[in-house]
């Protein structure tokens, strides 16, 4: 059973917005943060989890609702797991464009056998601004950072991302298909579970 009824996604990533509000489908009537603000929190966390809490404890103190955020990233082997939590951030805050054309960038010596990466998704849902204890799950899907990109669909980091289960980069598969593969379809299921909808 849902434990609330109305919910804020406290994100501002339309991509990401779009794909939380087609898994979560009617189990819950969901709002905007920017309905609220269009003052988006900064990202202090050392960790995905610490800004994927941050980020839903502002949101549900400018709504008052119970909130759910996402903080979510590219973790690339040869660079370390980079860009991880700083993936919006890396090429300084440019956007998707310039972030993509950067890791091509970086990557460009190395070859498809180092290539590893993974998305990471940590979903956290506080019921008030000061709740003791969020419900926290995560997500991971593991592919390879192409050498160019491909595909229209999704969004940031999707072109460059090797689906090895699909033979496609994730930009190539269709919504409903990325919605059940991805890491933050991964988290969304442990969280489904875990509010038993
Ligand atoms: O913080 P909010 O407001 O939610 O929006 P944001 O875009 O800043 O989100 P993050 O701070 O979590 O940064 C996530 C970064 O990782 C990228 N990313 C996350 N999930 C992705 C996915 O499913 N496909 C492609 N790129 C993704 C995204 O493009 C961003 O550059
Ligand atoms: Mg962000």
């Amino acid at each position: 059973m849902m434990p609330f009824s109305e919910l804020v996604l406290a994100s501002h990533n339309a991509g990401k917005l779009k794909e939380l509000q087609a898994m979560l489908g009617d189990a819950v009537r969901v709002r905007s943060v920017a309905e609220f603000s269009t003052v988006e929190p900064e990202e202090t966390g050392l960790s995905f989890v610490e800004n994927a809490i941050l980020k839903a404890r502002n949101a549900a103190r400018i709504s008052g609702l119970p909130a759910l955020a996402d903080d979510s990233g590219l973790a690339v082997d040869a660079l370390g797991g980079a860009p991880g939590i700083y993936s919006a951030r890396y090429a300084d805050g440019q956007g998707d464009a310039p972030n993509n054309a950067k890791l091509l960038d970086v990557l460009r010596e190395v070859p498809d056998a180092e290539r590893g990466a993974q998305f990471v998704c940590a979903l956290a849902l506080v019921r008030h601004a000061d709740d003791p204890l969020p419900i926290i799950c995560e997500g991971l899907w593991h592919g390879r950072i192409l050498h160019a990109a491909r595909g229209e669909h999704g969004f940031g980091y999707d072109p460059l991302f090797w689906v090895p289960e699909c033979d496609c980069s994730s930009a190539e598969l269709p919504a409903a298909q990325k919605n059940q593969l991805s890491h933050r379809a991964r988290a969304m299921a442990l969280l489904k579970q875990r509010l038993g909808i």
